[in-house]
């Protein structure tokens, strides 16, 4: 792949670009399997970031991302709208009407979105939109707002994406089981995996997919969740032994609701950018057998993202 540039914009302080050149997984991927969350980042040259950003990325394009999929043996994308996009979907529409079906995406829009526009977002692929509560990340939204996208994207068979830490989720709670959507919890909630798996902050979030039937989660950023490491760099094969618990624990109570991502281009990293083929090497330490491997990365994001 070619390597990063940082387009007509000055990246972010200590920013950290996608890591060039990653490894061929060991573990191979069973047939149809989904990166069900990854970005685009412009190029900023084409697809300016918004003014209200929080961070300036490195570019990390189409081609990229679609280089990036064939090379770690992916068949399909689901792209999620990156915050430095703010609800300017163009870099991730164009991203949809290339890839030929190979991707299906999940937008940010303002209240002031017409169905026009939600129809021609479906139309490219799009089958959700993505709510975002982490503070470093975005200004507020209203809730009143954000449930009356819910109600109108429903409409069109989509669900919603959220994005929150931890620590939030109990001021959360009732406004997310209230949403009247399917609902998919970017990187499993943000655990602090410091903390006992079988302690009280993990326990709500569990708590919070048992109760509710509605309630997908994402089992990807073991490289921003974990504590200890190793990191997935020159060859480890045994990375984030700290996130697995976690997300094994998911991965095998809801084997039918949960989905995995590559996270690629990572936005925001701050201490090392993982090898993209080692991070896939991590799959089969949460997800055993051949049979949640197929449900995780197969059935599940086929389901959700390729069912219309
Ligand atoms: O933790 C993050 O910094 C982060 C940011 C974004 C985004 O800016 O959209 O998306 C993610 O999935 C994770």
């Amino acid at each position: 792949m070619s390597k990063p540039t940082s387009g007509d914009f000055t990246k972010t302080a200590g920013w950290l670009d996608w890591y060039s050149g990653p490894s061929k997984p060991r573990f191979q991927l069973p047939a149809g399997a989904v990166d069900a969350h990854c970005h685009v980042f412009g190029p900023g040259a084409e697809f300016p970031y918004a003014p209200e950003r929080k961070y300036t990325p490195c570019d990390a394009s189409k081609a990229q991302l679609f280089a990036l999929r064939d090379h770690l043996g992916f068949e399909k994308n689901v792209i999620v709208q990156a915050t430095c996009h703010g609800a300017d979907n163009r870099a991730l529409v164009d991203a949809l009407q290339s890839s030929k079906g190979k991707a299906r995406g999940v937008a940010t829009v303002k209240r002031s979105v017409s169905d026009a526009e939600i129809q021609a977002m479906h139309d490219a692929g799009v089958r959700g939109v993505r709510f975002n509560f982490v503070k470093r990340l975005v200004d507020f939204t209203p809730k009143d707002e954000l449930m009356e996208i819910a109600a109108r994207i429903k409409a069109w068979g989509w669900h919603v994406v959220i994005y929150f830490e931890a620590v939030d989720l109990p001021e959360l709670w009732d406004f997310f089981t209230a949403l009247p959507t399917t609902v998919v919890v970017d990187h499993m909630g943000r655990p602090d995996v410091a903390l006992p798996v079988d302690g009280p902050q993990f326990a709500l979030f569990q708590k919070f997919m048992r109760e509710h039937s509605n309630v997908w989660s994402k089992v990807s950023c073991p490289e921003r969740l974990s504590v200890t490491g190793p990191k997935a760099l020159d060859g480890e094969q045994n990375a984030y032994q700290d996130v697995i618990p976690f997300a094994k624990a998911i991965v095998e109570e809801f084997p039918d609701r949960v989905l995995w991502g590559t996270d690629w281009p990572h936005p925001n990293l701050k201490d090392h950018m993982p090898d993209d083929g080692l991070l896939v090497d991590f799959i089969p330490h949460i997800a055993p057998t051949a049979e949640l491997q197929r449900k995780l990365l197969v059935d599940n994001p086929n389901r959700l993202y390729w069912n219309s």
